[in-house]
């Protein structure tokens, strides 16, 4: 048997936690031969639900699970860790300006990235969920300059898998059959679910639907995905989004399939022009425990102004939280 791992998950007392926890403890995301050590973060007014969690943990008795940790302090919630999921964030309040969120969860990513910085392993690998996800991984990797860089990513594995079962259903395949998916940018509205490259059953996507309905239902449809959730079903996305960071950690970590590749949020190196330094979702492959951008991806003038949207949004939401950058 394998040495134990350390997994860290914020905010472990919310809905995407209680879907996440148990898939971790039980081996689907690092494999059925890794005992992990569960080090579940959250604030102190959930300190009691959490220990419910961890009760349910016990209860199932996972031959892998070697230990559960429950703490409301970053310090030991991060401590040694290998993995960090970070999903704990602070939802949008009433009358609260999309300036504000950015500023609250600016002040919850930055104590988490000190604390990685202090505390947990130096091969870290972090994946952030909580929203908005791409600068809340740019302001905990900011805060982490003893790590490195590209060990912060973002998820946008949930819009991939949505957008792999949109072109499945549209073409009357199934998901097997769709290769090469990517999702470019931000994990907002303005990501751009790519077409021209995706395969189906070997085949180019574009070529098999008309451009009106990639345009004017797939996009939005892939884009709009979380708010058609909360309105059917009066809460937020959940088991879906745990099991796409299950899937985001797992090929980081065990690697991707031949040469296919999966979307990641991840520190731009200036492939494609995008500006370095953003955590911008690429096309990506993974071996050996780290990711590449896939080079030489197709990029005609339709993908470039979407790409470029998205990109001036990021941008843009960095420079809100620019005085709170180290
Ligand atoms: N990237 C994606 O694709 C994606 C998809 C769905 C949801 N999300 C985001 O994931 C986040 C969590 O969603 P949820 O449905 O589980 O929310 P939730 O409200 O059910 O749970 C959030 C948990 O985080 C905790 N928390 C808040 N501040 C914290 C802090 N400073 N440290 C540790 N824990 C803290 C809360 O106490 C709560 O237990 C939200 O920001 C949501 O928008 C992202």
């Amino acid at each position: 048997m394998k040495q134990p791992v350390r997994v860290t998950v914020t905010g472990a007392a919310g809905q995407i936690g209680y879907a996440l926890l148990f898939r971790i403890a039980s081996g689907a995301m690092l494999g059925n031969d890794q005992p992990v050590i569960l080090q579940l973060l959250d604030i102190t007014p959930a300190m009691d639900a959490l220990e419910g969690v961890k009760m349910e943990l016990e209860d199932c008795a996972f031959p892998l699970l070697a230990d559960i940790v429950c703490t409301d302090d970053p310090g030991t919630g991060f401590k040694d860790t290998d993995y960090a999921l970070l999903v704990g964030a602070r939802p949008r309040g009433p009358g609260m300006e999309r300036k504000d969120l950015l500023e609250a969860n600016a002040a919850i990513f930055s104590v988490q990235g000190k604390a990685i910085n202090e505390r947990a392993s130096r091969n870290i690998k972090v994946l952030v969920v909580g929203n908005p996800a791409n600068t809340n991984a740019l302001i905990t990797q900011r805060n982490a300059p003893d790590i490195n860089p590209r060990n912060f990513t973002a998820m946008t594995r949930l819009d991939h898998n949505r957008a792999k079962t949109q072109i499945a259903l549209k073409t009357g395949r199934t998901v097997n059959d769709i290769t090469r998916m990517t999702i470019w940018g931000n994990h907002s509205a303005t990501q751009y679910p790519d077409l021209f490259n995706t395969r189906v059953d070997g085949q180019p996507a574009i070529g098999l639907v008309d451009q009106a309905w990639y345009e004017e239902t797939f996009i939005p449809t892939v884009q709009q995905r979380g708010a058609a959730i909360i309105k059917a079903r009066g809460a937020s996305s959940a088991a879906s989004a745990a099991n796409a960071a299950i899937d985001h950690m797992r090929s980081w970590a065990l690697g991707t399939d031949g040469d296919d590749w999966v979307s990641m949020g991840v520190h731009s190196d200036g492939s494609y022009g995008i500006e370095e330094g953003l955590i911008y979702s690429f096309p990506c492959r993974c071996s050996d425990g780290d990711w590449s951008i896939v080079q030489d991806v197709e990029i005609g003038d339709f993908s470039r102004g979407k790409m470029s949207a998205t990109e001036r949004e990021l941008a843009e939401e960095r420079d809100g939280v620019k005085h709170l950058l180290p």
